[in-house]
């Protein structure tokens, strides 16, 4: 159906609108970066934690990044207001509400348990408050929800193991691993022992790999963690032999443009390594990282990428939103449905005589 459709027919002015309503997954989202500093202030109230910020308006300036490290300091300290399960389920209900506005009809959220554990607070209470929003999102929202644990990869490898195993008792409520956290000198060879158990467990695999750190990077989480998908990736424009391996097969990558200038990986949108990953055949998604903190949310990550790149029209929108159904780790035939959907809304735009 999709080659039906006759994208020199829609206009460009219509697609504000369409990259809007249009259905898409979104694949890289941490959860624990889409705490508002509104949410975090009222959080810290409720459980009496003392910020080290005397407004929202202070925490919201403090908002300026050189670099991963820079902006990880500010995400972790935010994460400190959340004590109990039902914390967890506001701060994913608060983004659900977001995403089902932006018509997300999937989501795999990343979340990091040591971040609360390390803190006291069980795990039990993590997962239960996600999943409990999880299950209210696809409820009352329509918007399919799945969980991925990440392990923070500058912590040690025996830590990863020993979360991993806590969080057996929670296995149905979550689909798969991921590694994040800072990644120059923390490579994916790292963490290779809990990559290897998490697959016996049958999980899905994933990790950020390429952001900040060299293409190597890359090739380690392929060839050692053996994941399915690759979080940023994008200095593989920086390898050409990477950039075939990358496109022959269809390894997706989670990109998030506006993270990407936040944290100073990109000058600017302009200058996005994007449209040559486009290019050259990757199967590439929009995502917005930690939205909260990155200045948007998924349609605004699509709509500034779209201002930024005049080449790009509704064939490119309609490939990185048909990308991001087809990447995501939900069952065939419901990916097939939202296709279908994301074809029909498309078609719906074609001007006959334009
Ligand atoms: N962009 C990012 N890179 C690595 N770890 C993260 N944790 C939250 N956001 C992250
Ligand atoms: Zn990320």
């Amino acid at each position: 159906m999709t080659t039906d459709i006759d994208f020199n027919r829609i206009p460009r002015s219509a697609l504000p609108g369409l990259l809007a309503r249009a259905p898409k997954a979104e694949l890289h989202m941490h959860i624990e970066g889409s705490l508002e500093p509104e949410l975090i202030f009222a959080l810290a109230e409720r459980n009496g934690v003392k910020l080290p910020y005397a407004s929202v308006e202070v925490l919201r300036q403090a908002y300026a990044f050189t670099d991963l490290q820079s902006f990880l300091d500010i995400y972790y300290a935010g994460a400190s207001v959340l004590l109990h399960e039902q914390d967890f389920y506001d701060m994913a209900w608060a983004y659900f509400e977001k995403a089902a506005r932006d018509n997300v009809v999937h989501t795999e959220l990343f979340f990091d348990p040591q971040t609360h554990t390390v803190r006291g607070v069980p795990m039990g209470t993590v997962i239960e408050g996600l999943s409990r929003a999880c299950a209210d999102a696809q409820a009352r929202l329509n918007v399919s929800a799945s969980l991925i644990l990440c392990f923070l990869r500058h912590l040690s490898e025996d830590d990863a193991l020993a979360t991993l195993e806590q969080a057996l008792p929670y296995r149905q409520h979550f689909i798969g691993v991921g590694l994040d956290s800072s990644e120059l000198g923390h490579p994916p060879s790292k963490f290779q022992r809990v990559f290897a158990r998490a697959a016996e467990l049958g999980l899905h695999l994933v990790a950020h790999a390429g952001e900040e750190g060299p293409p190597a990077y890359i090739e380690q989480a392929l060839d050692l963690l053996r994941v399915e998908r690759i979080d940023h990736g994008v200095r593989a424009v920086e390898s050409p032999s990477l950039m075939v391996k990358l496109a022959q097969e269809r390894v997706p990558l989670t990109v998030c443009p506006l993270s990407n200038v936040k944290l100073c990986v990109v000058r600017d949108l302009a200058d996005h390594p994007l449209p040559k990953l486009l290019d050259a055949g990757l199967a590439v998604t929009i995502n917005s990282d930690d939205p909260a903190y990155f200045g948007g949310y998924i349609n605004d990550n699509l709509l500034a990428l779209f201002n930024a790149l005049p080449q790009w029209g509704p064939r490119e929108a309609h490939q990185l939103l048909r990308n991001s159904l087809e990447s995501s780790f939900a069952a065939e035939r419901q990916r097939g449905r939202w296709m279908e959907a994301l074809d029909a809304a498309f078609q719906a735009a074609v001007v006959p005589g334009h």
